[in-house]
């Protein structure tokens, strides 16, 4: 992370007491106080119905900061400094007169105004337009809204309307948290900076890719926001399909935001519909059972809080997708994503075809394709399976797998890996839209995710069972069994 704050920025956190605001957002700001990249004279403007005062506010976000950050990372001093920059106003959002307020906290304030709706998406277009109707915003404000946006392409043309009604694209920053990883960002720089890799990202030398994005945990108290969305909506259109984008992108000229976003589009159009006819080969729906989770005994998604009999939310999926170009065709993307798995665990291995000519022990010929296993969370890293001979004078020419290994905490030792946000929020005070998704993305994704939706409706595909703390229904292993491959397993 660079190391110099940026210019001073007023922020106003709309939903400051809300779940995300609580849980990961005044955590990252206070983070990046502790990093010194809050500039000299930045202001927070905490936003919420509670009827409070600034003093209580404070406590109630210095006590949430103190449970959210590692003990380690936890400095009383920077606390102080960090909470004396945060001010709390009471406002329904709806009130348009209520925003009159506003003016009074920026007092012809010359810092940069960053507006954040870690709200309902309903509410972007009523606050976008109340902060027009009382002028508190200009053309340089800039607007960070939160996924989801929208239910499909419908419901988000609604929202991109109604915020583009106050707002240019470019001050738009439409979150999707798997940008601001680390690792995600890493993608580019594996991919553009290393030219070994670049010659060979293509259907010559790649059979398949698999995604996996798997989640440990349940529902953990949104039943009522995940039963409406499910797997599909909550993870595969946003973040598996931008990690999707990242992979199969061609080269963007520079790292311009729209450079990027540019080649990401490509992909999202060229993804080939899942008709009916490909249900049963391409697509698994699935929905946790009691089972175990770390050892203990867990519910099923159906007897969890708030849980109402007969859902058939999906709470997994597994899906082939095949992009229609000239790079990808034929190189199917096997992806995956579920709560209540085994583990947590991102990876994407990208399987890279044999050589052309094999001149092995025949037994061995299994081990002949080479693997780039990318670890997006956690012990973030990247390895590369090769062959070599195994030592001895009695082996001959035995072949031996083994991996060229970087775990990025062991080799570049020391440096902190920030967490998402803190990237995306410092990102946004650069005003640099680059990790953020335009328009454009968000609705050829669900162009894409509405078109599998109504398909798997009208075939009448229900969610297979599988008990929580396994790996997903059966049908997902066959799913690519069926195409002679596996899942891959680290041994
Ligand atoms: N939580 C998470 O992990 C993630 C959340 N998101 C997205 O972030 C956004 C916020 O989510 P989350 O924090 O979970 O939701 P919450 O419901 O916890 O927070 C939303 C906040 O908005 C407030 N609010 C709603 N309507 C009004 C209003 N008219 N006036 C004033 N305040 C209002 C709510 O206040 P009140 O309590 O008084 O109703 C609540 O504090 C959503 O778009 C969500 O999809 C995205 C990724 C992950
Ligand atoms: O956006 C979301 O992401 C989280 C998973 O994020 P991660 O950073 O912990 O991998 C997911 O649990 C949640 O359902 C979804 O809305």
């Amino acid at each position: 992370m660079a190391s110099q704050p940026h210019t001073r920025c007023d922020l106003m956190m709309f939903g400051a007491l809300g779940d995300l605001a609580q849980r990961k957002l005044f955590p990252a700001l206070y983070q990046l106080e502790r990093s010194g990249l809050l500039a000299p004279g930045s202001r927070i403007l905490a936003l919420a119905r509670d009827n409070a005062d600034t003093a209580a506010i404070r406590a109630r976000l210095g006590d949430r900061i103190k449970k959210h950050v590692p003990a380690g990372e936890f400095d009383a001093a920077v606390l102080t400094r960090f909470l004396a920059r945060v001010d709390y106003l009471c406002l329904d959002f709806t009130d348009t007169d209520g925003y009159r307020s506003l003016n009074t906290w920026r007092q012809d304030s010359t810092a940069s105004l960053i507006v954040y709706m870690a709200t309902l998406p309903s509410m972007y277009g009523v606050i976008a337009r109340n902060l027009r109707d009382v002028s508190c915003c200009t053309e340089h404000t800039r607007v960070v809204v939160e996924k989801p946006i929208g239910h499909d392409l419908e419901t988000s043309r609604v929202i991109n309307d109604q915020l583009a009604e106050v707002f240019n694209e470019n001050q738009l920053f439409r979150i999707d948290h798997y940008l601001g990883k680390e690792t995600v960002q890493n993608l580019i720089a594996l991919r553009f900076a290393n030219n070994l890799f670049a010659s060979q990202w293509d259907q010559n030398h790649i059979s398949h890719v698999e995604i996996t994005v798997a989640e440990s945990v349940g529902i953990e108290g949104r039943w009522g926001y995940f039963d409406k969305a499910g797997q599909v909506r909550d993870m595969i259109q946003n973040h598996l399909l931008q990690l999707l984008c990242l992979i199969a992108m061609d080269p963007p000229s520079d790292l311009s935001a729209d450079s990027i976003r540019n080649e990401k589009v490509k992909v999202l159009k060229a993804l080939r519909p899942i008709t009916p006819d490909l249900m049963e080969t391409h697509l698994v729906r699935g929905q946790y059972t009691a089972g175990t989770s770390a050892g203990q005994p867990v519910p099923g998604y159906l007897e969890e809080d708030g849980a109402v009999r007969g859902s058939t939310t999906e709470t997994f999926v597994a899906l082939k997708a095949e992009i229609e170009n000239w790079r990808w065709s034929g190189v199917p993307f096997y992806i995956r994503t579920g709560k209540r798995l085994p583990e947590k665990l991102s990876q994407i291995i990208i399987h890279f075809k044999p050589a052309p000519h094999y001149i092995f022990d025949p037994d061995q010929k299994h081990l002949a394709n080479n693997k780039l296993i990318i670890r997006l969370q956690p012990d973030e890293g990247m390895a590369l399976q090769i062959l070599t001979k195994e030592q001895g004078l009695d082996k001959g020419m035995r072949l031996r797998q083994g991996p060229l290994e970087l775990t990025f905490s062991e080799t570049f030792d020391a440096e902190r890996i920030p967490d998402a946000y803190e990237r995306l929020l410092w990102e946004v005070m650069k005003g640099n839209q680059y990790l953020f998704v335009r328009r454009d993305e968000v609705e050829f994704a669900w162009r894409w995710v509405d078109q599998v939706i109504r398909n798997w409706e009208d075939f009448g595909l229900h969610p297979k069972r599988y008990a929580a703390g396994t790996w997903g229904p059966v049908a997902a292993i066959a799913m690519i069994t069926r195409d002679g491959r596996s899942w891959y397993e680290d041994a």
